[in-house]
């Protein structure tokens, strides 16, 4: 294990956070994690076009404090993302201990659980999209791909406990769990975003660059047989692999620009979480130049088709037609940069928007000719239970079971 730390203080005398202190960032799988302290000084908010610009601009005007951004793109290109220098950060590579589960036992929150749109509406805009996507057929770049997602409104009777959260999803080592600070309103609680993503956007150290899409899901079963014929039914099914495919072409071209070799050495495979199986590709490659730095690449990637849809401009706008609301910060990217411009930028899929005793719980399906509502309202449920599961609720509000203290 190595320990990368970076502070504002000189490496030999490290300030230790205040004890009791949450961290403003964290970002951790069962290999890395970068932990991070309070806020030195905000990036200038703006759009995905200027990101790599302004996060060189900061660290120019800039001369102390950790040599590191991190933070929260939101998924809606034109809006304003929400980056910061922490005052402290570190950063773990090698194997990372999972955090002692006794501690991560919550006490199932009492909720009232207000599903924006229901069910009901959420299969028919599936539907309207299905429709959309067969008049399209004959256009000149038919929209072939739309991801609709669908939220969960949470109200608590007393605030949400974000860091008992994270530590109940990072159970799961098969995922990256996160939590960032999200800007905060005039009044309230500043809000987090919290999640356990399956999904890599893209990291770069040097000039070595992975991404690595899924699309292409299906629920898994604790029933061991019921768990394989899921399984086997993702792998097999035509509607899924062209999916899925999509999404790799549409990294594959947004990349090739910038590498001198890109490849998919795996091929695609099954990417097993606790609760999901998904199709996912890990595509590798070499940068032509290893000063391209990943926030450029984030960029130029976000929103891929495993989030958005195909053709990415009509999907985007498919998508603000029938989810009927602004989907912030899910479905955008969560990470961290360096001054040297490597990082590591993940999409914040499997999230929630928790400020004070209001969450936001959000998931979607990628639709595509071929889709059924009914299933992917099916799917949205699936993804939902990694979320509620670490809350000790299901999809109505109602405890999973007595937990021991
Ligand atoms: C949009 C979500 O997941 C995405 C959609 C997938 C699909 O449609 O199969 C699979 C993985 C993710 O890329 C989500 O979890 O909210």
């Amino acid at each position: 294990m190595r320990i990368l730390s970076s502070s504002s203080q000189s490496a030999g005398e490290q300030r230790q956070p205040a004890s009791g202190a949450e961290p403003t960032f964290r970002l951790r799988d069962a290999e890395r994690a970068v932990v991070a302290q309070g806020v030195r000084a905000e990036v200038e908010p703006g759009a995905i076009d200027s990101f790599a610009e302004r996060v060189c601009t900061f660290f120019a005007a800039h001369a102390d404090g950790p040599r590191v951004i991190v933070g929260a793109l939101p998924f809606d290109r034109s809006q304003a993302d929400y980056l910061f220098q922490p005052e402290t950060l570190v950063r773990v590579e090698g194997q990372v201990e999972t955090l002692p589960a006794a501690a991560a036992v919550l006490e199932a929150p009492r909720c009232v659980i207000r599903p924006e749109p229901a069910p009901s509406a959420y299969r028919d805009a599936v539907a309207a999209c299905l429709e959309l996507i067969k008049r399209s057929a004959a256009d000149v770049e038919p929209l072939t791909k739309v991801v609709l997602s669908r939220s969960l409104s949470l109200s608590s009777s007393h605030a949400f406990d974000a860091a008992g959260l994270l530590r109940a999803l990072g159970q799961d080592r098969s995922v990256t769990v996160f939590s960032t600070l999200l800007p905060g309103e005039r009044s309230g609680p500043q809000p987090l975003l919290v999640g356990a993503t399956p999904e890599l956007l893209v990291s770069k150290r040097g000039a070595n660059v992975i991404s690595h899409p899924l699309a292409g899901s299906a629920r898994r079963y604790s029933d061991a047989a019921a768990d394989r014929r899921s399984a086997a039914a993702l792998e097999s099914s035509e509607k899924d692999r062209r999916e899925h495919q999509a999404v790799v072409d549409a990294v594959f071209d947004a990349l090739s620009p910038y590498c001198r070799e890109l490849a998919a050495p795996k091929g695609t495979t099954l990417r097993p979480t606790a609760s999901m199986w998904h199709l996912g590709t890990r595509i590798v490659g070499t940068l032509k130049d290893s000063e391209t730095p990943v926030t450029e690449l984030a960029a130029v990637l976000h929103p891929t088709p495993a989030v958005c849809g195909l053709p990415r401009r009509r999907a985007a706008e498919v998508i603000g037609e029938l989810e009927g609301y602004d989907r912030g910060f899910y479905a955008g990217a969560v990470g961290w940069t360096d001054e040297q411009g490597d990082g590591e930028w993940y999409v914040s899929i499997r999230s929630a928007r928790i400020a004070g005793a209001q969450a936001t719980l959000y998931a979607g399906a990628g639709i595509v000719a071929g889709s059924d509502p009914v299933a992917e309202t099916d799917e949205t449920s699936a993804k939902f239970v990694a979320l509620l599961s670490a809350l000790g609720i299901d999809e109505q509000g109602r405890p999973l079971r007595e937990r021991a203290a």
